[in-house]
């Protein structure tokens, strides 16, 4: 049984003050929330403080993005021990703002996600199709080569312990949400292909998250899909009383 994950994804949002009194709020409003993880991804400035104040409550930390060397002339870089000394269990990696607006590619994702395996942290690997992909049909094609690229020389016992996330780049921030029928018709896909990948033990074990306009109103069809294993949030991640409805979705 896969206990779902609802992550959120501050993205640029928030100084060192908002994030600290945010989760302060967020930690009471969760503390009794059941059968479910829950994780805050905020901007690198924040994390040191808001990991003094999550402590042993149920709200653990993930950073935005994470390089794959260990230290070096690698200006504004994060890595592995810089995230982790500063409580970070999950990372996301290959979000569709850093593939679009930053360049990265599915090389340096791969890169990325050993590195993450190699050093304990959890990543968060996003994938997902373009409008211009869906309305042509290749949104299975898509996510497919996805996985292939950015899984390449992946072994099986890590995949069973990371995290996917479907995020359909039309989706994100839009307001408008893929409908939980068209999200579960292609995360089913994306699980199938990794049992293609690799066994169904594997494909039966790993996440598989929602991202893309996920609010407190829709998170319930949404969860209700048998396939969706939580979500990955941006926009109503950044209240806490919105947030934790979503946490609390049953
Ligand atoms: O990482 C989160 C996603 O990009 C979704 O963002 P959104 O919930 O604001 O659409």
């Amino acid at each position: 049984m896969r206990t779902p994950l609802m992550a959120g994804n501050w993205k640029m949002n928030k100084t060192v003050d908002e994030a600290v009194a945010m989760v302060n709020e967020l930690k009471d409003l969760v503390a009794d929330a059941e059968d479910v993880d829950v994780a805050i991804c905020a901007p690198a400035v924040d994390l040191y403080a808001m990991n003094e104040v999550v402590g042993d409550t149920n709200i653990d930390l993930g950073a935005q993005n994470m390089y794959y060397k260990e230290s070096g002339a690698y200006t504004a870089e994060l890595s592995p021990s810089m995230i982790k000394s500063v409580g970070c269990k999950y990372a996301i990696i290959g979000h569709s703002e850093r593939r679009e607006i930053f360049g990265e590619t599915d090389e340096l994702l791969n890169l990325k996600l050993k590195t993450a395996f190699a050093n304990d942290i959890v990543p968060i690997l996003c994938i997902g199709e373009k409008l211009s992909e869906r309305e042509a049909g290749t949104h299975f094609d898509r996510v497919k080569f996805q996985l292939a690229a950015n899984l390449s020389g992946v072994e099986a016992d890590d995949v069973k312990n990371m995290v996917l996330a479907y995020e359909p780049l039309w989706a994100i921030g839009t307001g408008k949400t893929a409908t939980p029928e068209q999200a579960e018709e292609i995360i089913k896909f994306i699980r199938e292909t990794v049992e293609e990948m690799y066994d169904a033990d594997t494909a039966e074990a790993v996440r598989i998250q929602y991202g893309g306009s996920v609010k407190p109103h829709n998170v319930k069809e949404i969860m209700a899909q048998p396939n969706i294993d939580g979500a990955l949030v941006g926009g109503a991640s950044l209240e806490a009383e919105s947030f934790s409805k979503i946490v609390k979705f049953k």
